[in-house]
This record gives C-alpha cells, sequence and structure tokens, in this order.
C-alpha cells in the first residue's frame, strides 16, 4: 500500500487555511477557520481534538472534497489538493459521522460498488480481507438494516478501506458507542496503524485522544491553540495535586498550610496542589507533619488531557 520510496514526510500538509462559509437567511457569515497550518507527519496517529463547532469538520470536509476553502493550501500524501484533486482525494479515506449506507445491501455487495466507484480493479479488490479486519466476515451476507449500530459504524470504515489510502481520517470514529465496542475499534485503529496507515481522528473524547494519538491539535474558534507530541501535551500543566486520607478527620485546612493551596474535600480527605517545577513532595509532606496531621494514606494525581483542554479552550474568542 504504502511505497516507501515515494512516500512523503508528511501525510497533511495545510499552510495558512481559511474557510469563510457565507452568510444566509439570518445565519451570519461564518469565519470557521481562521489560518490553520498543520504538518501531520507520515505514520502517525493524530488527534484532532476540539469543543463543538470549533472547526474540525470544515478542516476534514476540505481534505475531502466536500467543502471548499477560501483560502490557503492542502497536500495530502504530497499532493495539492487544488493541482491534483482527484489524486489527492484517492489517497485518503475518510469516516464521517454518519452512518450512510442502503439497508438493502449486505457488506459484501457495498464494498464491491464502492470499490467499483474507485475504480479498483476486480483482481486488486481486498473485500474479504477488509471485512474480516472490521470483525465483519460473519456478516458479509447479511442486509445492512440487520447490523447492531457499531457494526454499521464498523462498516463505514470498511467503506473508507476500499482504496487502500494510506490516510485514514476519522471523524469522532467512537461517537455513541459503548465503550466495549470503543475499546474494540481502537485496537483495530492501532492494528491499521501498525500495517503502515497514517490515522487522523477528531473525538470528543479526551480519552481517546490521550490513548490512541501520539501527537495531537487543540482546535478552538477555527484556530489550533496547541499541536504538541501528546507527552508533551500533558506535561504542559506543571501541577500536581497530593491527596492526603488523614487518621483524624480535618473539620479545616489548619493556620499552618494556609500558604498552600489546600482544601478539604467533601470525602474529608486534605488535597494540596502544587507546581512541581517549586515544590517537591517531601517538603510538602514536611510541613503536614509539623501542621500535626497524620498521614493515614496519600496519593498524587497527575492532571490529564481534560485539564491541558480546558485550560487552552476556556479563554473566550
Ligand atoms: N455549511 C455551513 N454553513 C454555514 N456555517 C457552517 C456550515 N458548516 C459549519 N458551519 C459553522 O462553522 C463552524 C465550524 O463548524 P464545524 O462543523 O467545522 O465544527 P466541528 O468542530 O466539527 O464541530 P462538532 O464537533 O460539533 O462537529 C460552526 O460555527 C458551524 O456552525
Amino acid at each position: 500500500m504504502t511505497d516507501q520510496k515515494t512516500a512523503p514526510e508528511y501525510a497533511i500538509e495545510v499552510e495558512n487555511l481559511q474557510k469563510v462559509y457565507a452568510a444566509s437567511g439570518r445565519m451570519p457569515e461564518k469565519h470557521a477557520l481562521k489560518g490553520i497550518s498543520l504538518k501531520i507527519p507520515r505514520g502517525s496517529i493524530f488527534g484532532l481534538l476540539g469543543p463543538n463547532g470549533a472547526g474540525k469538520s470544515t478542516f476534514i470536509n476540505i481534505l475531502a472534497g466536500l467543502v471548499n476553502k477560501t483560502s490557503g493550501t492542502a497536500r495530502i500524501w504530497g499532493l495539492d489538493i487544488d493541482q491534483h484533486p482527484r489524486q489527492s482525494r484517492a489517497a485518503i479515506g475518510v469516516v464521517n459521522q454518519e452512518i450512510v449506507a442502503d439497508p438493502f445491501f449486505t457488506p459484501f455487495e457495498m464494498l464491491e460498488l464502492m470499490a467499483g466507484f474507485y475504480g479498483v480493479p476486480k483482481g486488486e479488490r481486498q473485500t474479504d480481507e477488509i471485512l474480516a479486519a472490521v470483525g465483519l466476515d460473519d456478516k458479509k451476507d447479511a442486509y445492512v438494516r440487520q447490523l447492531s449500530g457499531g457494526m454499521k459504524r464498523r462498516l463505514m470504515v470498511a467503506k473508507a478501506l476500499v482504496h487502500n489510502p494510506p490516510v485514514l481520517i476519522l471523524d469522532e470514529p467512537t461517537a455513541g458507542v459503548d465503550v466495549e465496542l470503543r475499546r474494540s475499534m481502537w485496537t483495530y485503529v492501532r492494528e491499521l496503524h501498525q500495517r503502515g496507515t497514517t490515522i487522523i481522528l477528531t473525538t470528543h473524547y479526551l480519552e481517546e485522544a490521550e490513548e490512541l494519538c501520539d501527537s495531537i491539535a487543540i482546535v478552538n474558534h477555527g484556530e489550533i491553540v496547541a499541536c504538541e507530541p501528546t507527552p508533551q501535551l500533558l506535561s504542559r500543566l506543571d501541577y500536581k495535586t497530593l491527596v492526603i486520607s488523614p487518621r483524624e478527620p480535618l473539620a479545616d485546612v489548619p493556620d499552618a498550610l494556609s500558604a498552600l493551596d489546600a482544601k478539604i474535600r467533601e470525602s474529608g480527605e486534605l488535597e494540596i496542589t502544587f507546581r512541581t517545577s517549586e515544590t517537591g513532595i517531601g517538603r510538602l509532606l514536611e510541613q503536614v507533619r509539623q501542621a500535626g496531621i497524620g498521614i493515614g494514606d496519600l496519593v498524587t494525581e497527575t492532571p490529564d488531557l481534560e485539564d491541558v483542554f480546558l485550560a487552552l479552550t476556556s479563554e473566550p474568542a
């Protein structure tokens, strides 16, 4: 699939991408993308995170050829979408949020139809392999209307794979999917990735981005507010929380600790938030002991992606 000799360094490269949706009816003009520049390395699992209306779908739809950009440039697998519209689109498979499937076709028929649509010669089709890969081999001859919601979703992924694209874009792949199926989709995404496919996914689930993605871009109000390898993004928050279960119940934070960012949780634990670059746990524990608090148990909590996300997207536009 991926010809390493001609494979580009970046699966996707966009430069100053802008989208202004024209005003219509009572809806005013909307500047949905305000100059996005992004380089997504070949071979990554890249997450695009952002609150509702941030511009994620607009970005994906421009790459998929469903929305016309207002200005800027975009390359898919090294191919400019204006100069090489057909070839650039052949390099991506896009799985949208909606389930579009004719209920009277079987999964096998649907994939064959799709392959025909992409001009994949009969001898090169991988319909059975793809159905097996998404766990639908035993449903290949069922009618689509007989499939569960999760199965239909996997069929949408299968549809996007018939032309063997080196880049797969998944728009909210696990929205509304139960935890078990979400885990099995993650496993499948990882398998695809291991086989060489570059994966780009949008998600509302921070846990999903944290778990799967090696790099994450956070989009807010049509702008990229952060784009970093996941561990680096997580390490941005220079604080930890020390949670102490006191031997004796505490009514209030003792005066001796009033200089700290400390409070008593409803569960009775003493919570102290501290900057890791300024204070060590040893020093804090010493202060706690000196305040006469017996320590029954303690844990430290590190910030997660949710905290980074909130910190970066909470400022008004
Ligand atoms: N066809 C359209 N005409 C006018 N405005 C649009 C159109 N499509 C999207 N928008 C607006 O552009 C902005 C970005 O929308 P977009 O769908 O790209 O966001 P999103 O990040 O994908 O959101 P979600 O997570 O809810 O899918 C929103 O304010 C939306 O209302």
